[in-house]
């Protein structure tokens, strides 16, 4: 569940944007829509408490974010939200099985090796485990980070333009995959695009249109 009231942000150099509320039911989908530059990552941002808004609240399973000190919003972050950001953020340092284990420690919890491994399997890329992130194909690495993403069985999965440099059947199978991956864990599932093909292979589904709309404050 994500519910947002009066939110806004206002980058220290840049735009104040204000975003209308929005309601997604647990287990729901969510298509963030708008032009390039009109806000969709700063509200994914917002969302996964990464920044703090200037003004109004973010709720997220049944979690208000202001009342979360920045460490505990930290640990929070890494047990409930699952993020595909739009780069991926895979360490080319460690191989894909470390890439992923970075991820309890994140959220401030043990390692569970067997967690991994069911989430590279269920991504079909345990075969992968050893290798290092440079190594794979762009859509075996997002299959990567897909499965980092919901390692922890998150209650909330966004993701940033997950198709935006997939060609038509790639683009699909991607989309098709958040969802199921979404539906598997029982997550929220916000797909931020302007990729008209997402909207067709989603029709139907709840969706929350941008417009630049500057706040006054
Ligand atoms: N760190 C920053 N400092 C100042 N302005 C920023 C910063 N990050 C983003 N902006 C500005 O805030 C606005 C919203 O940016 P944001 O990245 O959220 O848009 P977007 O809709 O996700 O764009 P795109 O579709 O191109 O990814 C843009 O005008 C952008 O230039």
């Amino acid at each position: 569940m994500i519910q947002t009231h009066e939110l806004a942000y206002r980058y220290p150099r840049g735009p104040a944007l204000l975003f209308p509320d929005t309601e997604v039911a647990q287990g729901g989908t969510l298509l963030l829509q708008g032009r390039s530059g009109v806000g969709k990552s700063t509200w994914l941002s917002l969302v996964a408490g990464l920044l703090t808004p200037s003004a109004g609240r973010v709720r997220v399973a049944g979690q208000d974010l202001a009342a979360l000190r920045r460490g505990e919003r930290d640990r929070w972050r890494g047990r409930t939200i699952g993020f595909l950001p739009q780069r991926l953020h895979l360490s080319d340092a460690l191989s894909v099985e470390r890439n992923l284990a970075l991820a309890f420690f994140a959220a401030g919890v043990p390692e569970d090796r067997s967690a991994v491994r069911a989430a590279l399997e269920a991504l079909d890329v345990g075969d992968l485990a050893q290798r290092r992130p440079h190594q794979l194909s762009g859509g075996q690495a997002q299959r990567v980070a897909l499965a980092r993403a919901i390692l922890l069985r998150p209650r909330v999965l966004l993701a940033d333009e997950p198709t935006a440099s997939l060609d038509d059947q790639a683009a699909a199978a991607a989309v098709a995959l958040l969802r199921a991956t979404a539906q598997g864990c029982g997550a929220s599932l916000v797909l931020a695009t302007h990729d008209a093909r997402v909207r067709e292979a989603l029709a139907g589904a709840q969706v929350l249109r941008l417009e630049a709309a500057e706040a006054t404050a």
